[in-house]
């Protein structure tokens, strides 16, 4: 594996107001594929805080998420990767960020029926770019290691998402705030 993060970094300083250890994150957004309630066959994948730049995710493999019979589609890992990545930049910077490049290594299949506990870590920071991994065990968090994954993640400004977001779902969430889960400062 080549060196990671691949330049030079600040260390990340986790934010003061950043969820203490231990606390249930909530949901995002209503309609994330990766973590909200009003997705029936999404991944509903839940977190809490860990210690200093950490995020612990967990998400249970169901027969909605196959790519061969009884397996997990690799495609639906890398997509609860990429949230319980976003995750810990969300929650832990408390800064609007998206995934500009995500890398994963399926190193065991993954059957229907599994819970995969997702470890995020943030690793360095250079200028807008976070760069974060994870590793995610099977059944338990010391289980066999099913996938690791490796993100580059961008900060971005709230404009990105007003101007690049369809009118309609902008427009659910002006009137139903609470669609949207309050992690991230969205005026740093
Ligand atoms: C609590 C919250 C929880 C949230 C969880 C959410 C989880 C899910 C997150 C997602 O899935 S987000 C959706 C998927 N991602 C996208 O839709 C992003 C699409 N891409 C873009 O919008 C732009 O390409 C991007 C904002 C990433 C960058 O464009 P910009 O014009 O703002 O910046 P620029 O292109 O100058 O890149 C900034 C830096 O990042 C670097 N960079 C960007 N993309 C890269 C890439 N792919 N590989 C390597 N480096 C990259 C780029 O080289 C540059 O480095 P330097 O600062 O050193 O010059």
């Amino acid at each position: 594996m080549n060196s990671w993060p691949p330049v030079p970094t600040e260390p990340p300083a986790r934010h003061p107001d950043a969820p203490a250890p231990d606390t249930e994150l909530p949901e995002h957004y209503a309609y994330c594929f990766g973590c909200g309630s009003e997705v029936e066959h999404g991944l509903h994948l839940r977190a809490t805080a860990g210690d200093d730049l950490t995020v612990r995710s967990r998400f249970l493999v169901t027969e909605t998420h196959q790519g061969a019979p009884g397996l997990a589609h690799g495609g639906l890992l890398a997509c609860a990767f990429d949230e319980a990545l976003g995750t810990a930049v969300g929650h832990l910077l408390r800064r609007p960020a998206v995934t500009g490049r995500l890398e994963t290594d399926f190193v065991r299949p993954v059957p229907v029926g599994t819970v995969l506990h997702i470890d995020a870590h943030i690793d360095g920071v250079a200028g807008r770019k976070v760069y974060v991994s994870a590793e995610g065990r099977m059944n338990s968090v010391v289980g066999d290691i099913a996938v690791r994954a490796r993100a580059l993640f961008v900060l971005v400004e709230l404009k990105h998402f007003i101007d690049h977001g369809r009118r309609e779902d902008l427009r659910k969430v002006a009137e139903d705030p609470g669609l949207l889960g309050r992690s991230v400062d969205l005026n740093p």
